[in-house]
């Protein structure tokens, strides 16, 4: 696997390894932070992963072809802990810039480094990942803080990700967007959606063409959505990294997603014409990313050596089945889903498929041997054996187990197809951590069979919802519950529970039990009352999400002509093509009072002819104009908001400015240089007579307000500063000075990029922070290690002291940074 230096610095002082108790989804949204689990849970030796039921179940899986020596591999592997990989977004300008940075300025400085008499692997692609934009970077911690070259490499991705140019996301985690393939007109449905990492890898493939020129409003759509309340406000999180006229995010138990409508013209050839007024909502592409236990996590989440039993599996299979067969409800007939799991099971995998491909004949597996060709894969599997109960008793058929136990918890379909059913199993992809140095996964694609494009999908049996789901497995409730997956900026750190404790002695289950029958139940009743509502949601009639009990506000659009509308489409110099019939707001009385969110075509279709009074609408389309709040006024240069009009309270906002930028006339944009850029990130209000002549005169002849300024890279290189391309970025004037409107981490991202240096002032405040804290640690030790000497009585000693204080206070400064990083 090629790793360096793991067996010691992955393990720490204690040559143990970090343990997290309950298993995360192998996708998961944290910034780029080297071994983010070394911080977590308790420490388990690697002689203590074992688990001989673990063993015995998967081998009496016949999972291998290769003989005891590749079972020593397997699982061998899954002793190691898992390396960091990442992504670069696809979407963005930048994606080539940040791939030739790490190929042409990080790799030569990273090649060739030792440390503790080692050679550390330097970043390197994954082979399979398109374009080379998927990477491996597997380094340890205490190496990361010793070399200056991996410490600027770690900075620049934490830094980068912050700003959504890259993503840290488990390697085996980005494969199901990509067997999505998703183009910018598609309907899409991500269905188990939280956190939401293969969310934003499936945005970004929405956007894959956007740029500045052409337009950044897909035609198409995304919907994200999650059973679990808390978890969509992640979702909500990681998608904001991409802001998208075209996303939606919805809470729902995806086993009982309502059936949502569209007007006739936006329905394309939808599936089913019975109702020609509102034909369905039919999806070109259909994400089930299904609830499962998790062993397939174990490289990360070693608690499951403790606590693995087969029972989690069986417990989850019906819902996963269920998950799936609507998912095939709401396919359109060209359309491909792709079911996926982080579990090795074949009652979670193959079993899952085979039960929804016999009740769905029109379906069919698809078989990709040339998609990802280099991805390493097994096939799925084509029969096992069910363990019935934890002792692992293991039953060969169905007639066998239903004879020894005729009400028993398992199914017909936990079991292995008949003899005379050939689903082609073999054709999902199997992927085990001694392949490639990944976690373990399964992905099966799904479609239409050509030959049978509207054959009805026969469902299995509804859910029975609350006391079903009151019944269900503990690993289910704790992945539905676990919050293991918060970024880490986004979520205070909580009391980390025992690596052995099992979610029922973490306390957990009965307030969650509750909390999901009761949802369930709702969501049940959210399904049957779904139907199309003709009124499209303009002030004044029935919003969208409104009225509904939920907590979240309604969903208002404004009409075009609406003041504050024409004031930002006049100040910015929109073109007449700018979508204005397409803004929201989100309050009851539908008043622009302080955020406008532009929606696409789609989005606005669905919220304007769906019922959502028992769907909870997390988020829909995206924020672009924001009022001004006053601040401005109380600042030295004096100005007020009564300065800049009323119009121009309103402001462009940064993560708006992708989707306004192609409707800005182009004249209107302000020509600037690097040198005024530098001063826009030095200073919050910085004078306007400090700049140079060209940028005074381009802003003086603007009205106050919000504007968009063209940095361009041909005039970069004045201010030492490095444009690879022309950046676009809001600015706000006032009387006597410029602002930038970005927040502080991309400013300070920015000025990294461009720059090679934080030069904003919270990074400067940082910096200077930083300094007095070392200089006091310097002056305590010196104080401490002088009085040392003195009491020593030796002049010699005092000089050695010194030596070792300055060594101390180095290894706290380090401390101290690598604090902050994370
Ligand atoms: C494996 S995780 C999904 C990971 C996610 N796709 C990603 O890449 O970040 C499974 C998710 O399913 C959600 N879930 C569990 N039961 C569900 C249900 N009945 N309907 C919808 N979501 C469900 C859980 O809350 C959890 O967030």
């Amino acid at each position: 696997m090629g790793r360096n230096k793991r067996g010691s610095s992955r393990r720490g002082r204690g040559g143990k390894h970090q343990n997290s108790s309950r298993p995360t989804d192998a996708g998961d949204g944290h910034p780029v932070v080297v071994n983010p689990d070394d911080n977590r849970g308790e420490m388990l030796a690697k002689e203590d992963m074992h688990n001989p039921k673990f063993e015995a179940y998967y081998k009496r899986q016949a999972l291998l072809d290769g003989g005891e020596e590749e079972w020593t591999k397997l699982f061998e592997a899954f002793k190691e802990p898992l390396p960091t990989t990442f992504r670069i977004a696809r979407t963005r300008q930048t994606a080539q810039v940040l791939k030739n940075a790490i190929e042409n300025i990080y790799l030569p400085q990273l090649t060739g480094i030792v440390f503790e008499g080692e050679l550390v692997d330097p970043p390197r692609p994954l082979s399979w990942y398109p374009d080379g934009l998927g990477w491996h970077f597997n380094v340890s911690k205490q190496a990361l803080r010793k070399n200056p070259d991996l410490k600027k490499f770690h900075n620049f991705l934490v830094f980068e990700t912050e700003v959504g140019n890259i993503t840290r996301q488990e390697a085996v985690s980005m494969l199901p967007p990509l067997f999505l393939d998703v183009q910018p007109h598609h309907k899409v449905l991500d269905l188990c959606a939280a956190p939401g990492s293969k969310t934003s890898q499936l945005l970004e493939a929405l956007h894959s063409s956007a740029s500045p020129t052409a337009s950044s409003v897909p035609p198409g759509l995304l919907i994200a959505n999650d059973s679990d309340y808390k978890r969509t406000h992640l979702l909500i999180h990681q998608s904001a990294r991409l802001p998208s006229p075209a996303f939606m995010v919805t809470n729902v138990d995806a086993s009982i997603f309502p059936t949502l409508y569209l007007p006739q013209d936006l329905a394309g050839a939808a599936l089913d014409t019975r109702k020609p007024k509102a034909p369905q909502l039919l999806f070109d592409r259909i994400l089930c990313d299904v609830p499962c236990s998790g062993d397939g996590t174990l490289r990360k989440n070693i608690g499951i050596w403790k606590w693995w039993n087969p029972m989690d599996g069986n417990g989850l299979h019906s819902l996963q089945v269920r998950i799936l067969q609507r998912a095939m409800r709401m396919l359109h007939p060209a359309g491909r889903l792709v079911y996926s799991t982080c579990s090795l099971n074949p009652i979670e995998n193959e079993a899952v498929l085979a039960e929804a491909l016999r009740t769905n004949p029109a379906f069919e597996l698809v078989d990709v041997p040339s998609s990802l060709p280099e991805l390493v894969r097994r096939p799925g599997l084509k029969s096992w054996t069910p363990a019935a109960d934890r002792q692992m008793t293991f039953f060969e058929s169905w007639d066998e187990y239903h004879a020894a136990h005729p009400s028993g918890k398992l199914v017909r379909s936990h079991f292995p197809p008949d003899a005379g059913e050939d689903f082609k199993l073999e054709r999902s992809l199997r992927i085990y951590p001694h392949l490639q140095d990944t976690g373990g996964f399964f992905i099966a694609v799904l479609q239409r069979k050509a030959s049978e494009p509207s054959a009805a999908v026969k469902e299995g049996k509804r859910p029975a919802a609350a006391d079903e789901v009151a019944d269900a497995p503990e690993t289910k409730k704790a992945r539905l519950e676990s919050d293991e997956d918060v970024p880490m900026s986004a979520t205070p750190v909580s009391e980390a529970p025992p690596a052995t404790a099992t979610p029922m002695e973490q306390g957990r289950l009965l307030p969650f039990a509750r909390h999901f029958a009761d949802r369930h139940r709702l969501d049940a009743e959210a399904a049957s009352s779904s139907k199309p509502t003709p009124e499209p949601t303009e002030r004044g009639k029935k919003p969208a999400g409104g009225d509904n009990g939920f907590k979240e506000m309604p969903y208002n659009f404004i009409p075009a002509d609406d003041p504050v509308v024409q004031g930002c489409i006049e100040q910015l110099s929109l073109t007449p093509a700018f979508p204005a019939s397409n803004i929201l707001v989100r309050n009851p009385a539908g008043a622009p009072a302080r955020s406008l969110y532009l929606t696409n075509d789609l989005v606005r279709a669905v919220l304007a002819h769906n019922d959502f009074r028992r769907v909870r609408i997390m988020t829909a389309g995206t924020k672009i104009f924001t009022k001004q709040e006053g601040g401005f006024g109380k600042r030295a240069d004096t100005s007020t908001d009564a300065d800049a009009g009323g119009a121009s309270q309103f402001r462009l906002l940064s993560e708006g400015l992708p989707v306004v930028l192609p409707y800005i006339k182009p004249e209107s944009i302000v020509d600037a240089d690097a040198g005024a850029l530098r001063m826009l990130v030095e200073a919050y209000y910085p004078l306007l007579a400090g700049f140079g002549e060209a940028f005074v005169s381009a802003v003086q002849a603007k009205p106050p307000g919000s504007h968009v300024a063209r940095f361009s890279a041909s005039a970069g290189d004045g201010a030492g500063a490095t444009l690879p391309h022309d950046l676009l970025l809001p600015i706000w004037k006032s009387n006597v000075s410029v602002s930038l409107m970005i927040d502080k981490k991309a400013k300070s991202a920015l000025s990294l990029r461009v720059f090679g240096e934080d030069l904003s002032v919270a990074g400067r405040e940082l910096a200077e922070k930083q300094r007095l804290k070392r200089e006091k640690a310097d002056a305590v030790a010196a104080e401490e290690d002088a009085a040392a000497a003195r009491a020593a009585g030796g002049a010699g000693a005092e000089g050695e002291a010194e030596g070792e204080a300055d060594a101390d206070a180095d290894a706290e400064g380090e401390a101290d940074a690598e604090g902050e990083d994370e």
